[in-house]
């Protein structure tokens, strides 16, 4: 299935869509971006044919399926949808989970990554997947972020969420509030910094991005007085960084970085752990915003939301995230091909 470079540079993007938790509403949101598809890009849904057929179906809304096949045109009409076609192991009911077909969800990760590695796809979006019945199916599996870190083979990531505004990237990603001290090093901080200032260039085209450093601490530690980590860790990467040309301030006391006086002229914000930072961003912007995993060799984005179970099936959901993160992995994959000789 593999394209050239050449015949990848020159055709309208592909985007693979993962379909998610099957019980969640990730299939519906299959079915809602198949009557109105985003202009400029090509879509192939990552799912189970039947899934998608019974919830159409559930939802009152029309769906024809057509089996993906790259070097065919693609069916522009609202209400077709290509799909890549991935065995359920029982059929799934809306809001209903299984832990049998967890292994189903990976597929389809592991479907769309390397399809984006060999070229077939430009990029990669996620509908949300459920954390806990995959772990309970006795695969252990923190998110898409690590999971797809570990199957392209990318030693480091930095998750972003992107809405309202802000850019909020995160020092570390899904750990135990307990642990997360530990894992901010010296070494990982400033291998996250890196990653987020190369790829805010390459990805965002922000020629010299201006990130603010959150301090894990309350009052970023209050020199000293309420923990070392500021001292001890995030200020002297920080200052490694800077001479390097790098543009950052902090660290930063974590609750008055998201003002408004420290935000102006900000590119990025960088929090140290998953819940400093996301809960800042959803109130901003959720069900528009983006989750975007750097620091891969390709691109992924994510909506910003979960699976909703008690929605699945309902028509009561929103597609305000679907479409922007395909929006965001559109304009990534055309600024990577600019920032390419
Ligand atoms: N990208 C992902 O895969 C992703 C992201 C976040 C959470 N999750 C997972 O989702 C599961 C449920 O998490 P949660 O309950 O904390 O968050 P959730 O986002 O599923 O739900 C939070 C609230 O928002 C509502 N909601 C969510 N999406 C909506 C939409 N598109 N339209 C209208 N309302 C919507 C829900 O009904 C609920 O009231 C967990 O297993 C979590 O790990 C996955
Ligand atoms: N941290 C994400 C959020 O709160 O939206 C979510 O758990 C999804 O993470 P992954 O993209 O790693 O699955």
């Amino acid at each position: 299935m593999t394209l050239s470079t050449q015949d990848s540079a020159l055709r309208t993007p592909i985007i693979a869509l993962t379909a998610g938790e099957p019980a969640g509403i990730g299939p519906d949101l299959c079915v809602l971006l198949a009557q109105q598809k985003p202009a400029g890009s090509r879509i192939v849904a990552i799912a189970n044919r039947s899934l998608l057929a019974e919830r159409a179906a559930q939802l009152g809304l029309p769906l024809e399926l057509v089996d993906f096949s790259p070097a065919a045109a693609a069916p522009d009409r609202a209400g077709v949808l290509e799909v890549l076609h991935r065995d359920l192991s029982e059929p799934a009911l809306a809001g209903k989970l299984n832990p049998a077909n967890s292994r189903y969800v990976l597929d389809t990760l592991t479907a769309a990554a390397q399809g984006c590695l060999d070229g077939t796809f430009d990029a990669m979006v996620t509908a949300p997947v459920h954390k806990g019945i995959i772990n309970d199916a006795g695969i252990p599996f923190t998110g898409h972020t690590e999971f797809l870190a570990e199957l392209t083979g990318t030693a480091q990531v930095v998750m972003m969420l992107v809405g309202g505004g802000l850019r909020v990237a995160l020092a570390t990603t899904h750990l135990p509030l307990k642990e997360v001290s530990a894992a901010i090093t010296r070494q990982s901080l400033e291998q996250v910094i890196r990653i987020l200032h190369r790829d805010l260039r390459s990805r965002f085209a922000l020629a010299n991005p201006r990130i603010l450093v959150a301090g894990l601490n309350p009052h970023a530690g209050e020199s000293g007085h309420m923990g070392r980590e500021e001292i001890d860790v995030i200020a002297p990467v920080l200052e490694t960084l800077r001479a390097e040309g790098m543009d950052l301030a902090g660290p930063l006391p974590a609750d008055t970085l998201f003002t408004r006086y420290q935000l102006q002229g900000s590119d990025c914000q960088l929090a140290m752990y998953h819940d400093q930072g996301l809960p800042v961003l959803k109130f901003a912007s959720f069900g528009g915003g983006v989750n975007v995993t750097l620091g891969m060799p390709i691109i992924r984005t994510s909506v910003d939301h979960g699976t909703a179970l008690t929605l699945a099936g309902t028509g009561k959901i929103e597609s305000g995230s679907l479409t922007a993160a395909i929006q965001l992995a559109l304009e990534m994959a055309r600024n990577q091909k600019a920032d390419r000789p």
